[in-house]
C-alpha cells in the first residue's frame, strides 16, 4: 500500500530534498507540499505549493496520512496542531523549540496521532548520541564541551542535535549548569561547555569532547550533506504511518529502544 505523504517547508533547503527522496520509492507518494514561498509552482508529480493557512482544507482533500515538517518552531506548532485534529501522523524536524512549544506539540499530538520527533534523522547522530552518554559514564569526572559548527543561514543556536547532546550528558553526569560559550575572568566549573560556530555552508559538525588528567577523547560526527536527514526522515514517515498515538524518536524509527 502507498503511503501519501505531505510535507510542509517544501521549498526550503530540506524539503526539496525529502520531495527528492520520496520520488525514490513505489511505495511512498508525494500529495501535497506547503510554503510561504512559491505558493502554486510545480513540486513534481501534479503536486502544487499550497498556502499554509489552507493546510487543513489541503491535508483532507489530498488524502495526506503523514505531514512531515521543516519548517521553524512557531510554524511547526500551528502545522501540528491542524494535522493532528484531522489524524494526520507526523514526522518533526524543526529544532529551536522551547520548552512551552515542545509542550504544546506533545499536548495537539497526545491520544491523537503517532509523531516522530527528533532534532536529527541521521543514523550517525542516533549513535553518536548513545555514544557520549558510554563515554560519559566510562570518563566519569572529566570536563565537557560540545561544540557544535553550521551554515550562515541557521536560525537557532545551539543546534537541536547538540541541545540533545547537552540533555543525554546531564542525564548520566548529574551536571545541570550549562556555559553558553566563554567571556572575561574565572575558572571553569562543573560545567557541561557549549560553542556554536556559524559560517559559510557547514551542513553540521557536532563534536562532544571529554578531558581528564593528561588525556582527551573526542566523539565527532559530521554531516557531509543534508542527504543523510532527508533519508532519516523519509524512513520514519515510511514507519510512523502505521504506528499506533504516541511520541516516538528516531531511535526507536532505527529499532535501537
Ligand atoms: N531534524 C533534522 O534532522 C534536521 C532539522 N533541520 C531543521 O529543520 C528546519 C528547517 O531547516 P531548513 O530546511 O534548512 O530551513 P529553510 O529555511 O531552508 O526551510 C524552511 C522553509 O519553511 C518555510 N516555512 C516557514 N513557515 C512555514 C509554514 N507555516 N508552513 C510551511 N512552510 C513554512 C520557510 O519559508 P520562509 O523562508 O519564507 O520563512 C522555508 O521555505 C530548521 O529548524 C532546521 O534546524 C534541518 C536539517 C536536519
Ligand atoms: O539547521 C540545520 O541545518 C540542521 N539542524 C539540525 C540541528 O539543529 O541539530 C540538524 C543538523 O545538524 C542540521
Amino acid at each position: 500500500m502507498t503511503v501519501r505523504i505531505a510535507v510542509a517547508g517544501s521549498r526550503g533547503r530540506m524539503g526539496q530534498l525529502l520531495i527528492e527522496e520520496i520520488g525514490r520509492f513505489e511505495d511512498l507518494s508525494l500529495v501535497a507540499g506547503f510554503d510561504l514561498v512559491g505558493v502554486g509552482e510545480p513540486l513534481g508529480g501534479g503536486v502544487f505549493v499550497s498556502d499554509p493557512r489552507d493546510l487543513a482544507e489541503v491535508l483532507r482533500s489530498s488524502g495526506a496520512q503523514v505531514l512531515i515538517d521543516f519548517t521553524a518552531p512557531a510554524a511547526t506548532v500551528e502545522n501540528v496542531r491542524v494535522a493532528a485534529d484531522r489524524g494526520v501522523n507526523l514526522v518533526v524536524g524543526t529544532t529551536g523549540l522551547s520548552d512551552p512549544q515542545r509542550r504544546e506539540i506533545a499536548g495537539s499530538i497526545e491520544g491523537k496521532v503517532a509523531a516522530v520527533i527528533s532534532p536529527n534523522y541521521s543514523v550517525g547522530v542516533n549513535l553518536f548520541w548513545r555514544l557520549i552518554e558510554d563515554a560519559a559514564i566510562s570518563l566519569e569526572g572529566y570536563d565537557i564541551e560540545v561544540i557544535e559548527a553550521h551554515h550562515r543561514k541557521k536560525m537557532d543556536a545551539p543546534s537541536g542535535t547538540a541541545a540533545e547532546a547537552v540533555r543525554v550528558l546531564a542525564g548520566v553526569t548529574g551536571r545541570d549548569a550549562v556555559v553558553y560559550g566563554r567571556e572575561g575572568q574565572g575558572l571553569r566549573g562543573d560545567e557541561i561547555g557549549v560553542h556554536a560556530v556559524r559560517a559559510g555552508d557547514i551542513v553540521g559538525d557536532h563534536t562532544v569532547l571529554f578531558a581528564g588528567p593528561g588525556e582527551r577523547l573526542e566523539i565527532k560526527h559530521q554531516a557531509h550533506s543534508r542527504q543523510a536527514f532527508a533519508t532519516g526522515a523519509v524512513r520514519a514517515a515510511r514507519w510512523v504511518a502505521s504506528a499506533t498515538p504516541g511520541i516516538y524518536t528516531m531511535a526507536e524509527v532505527l529499532g535501537e529502544r
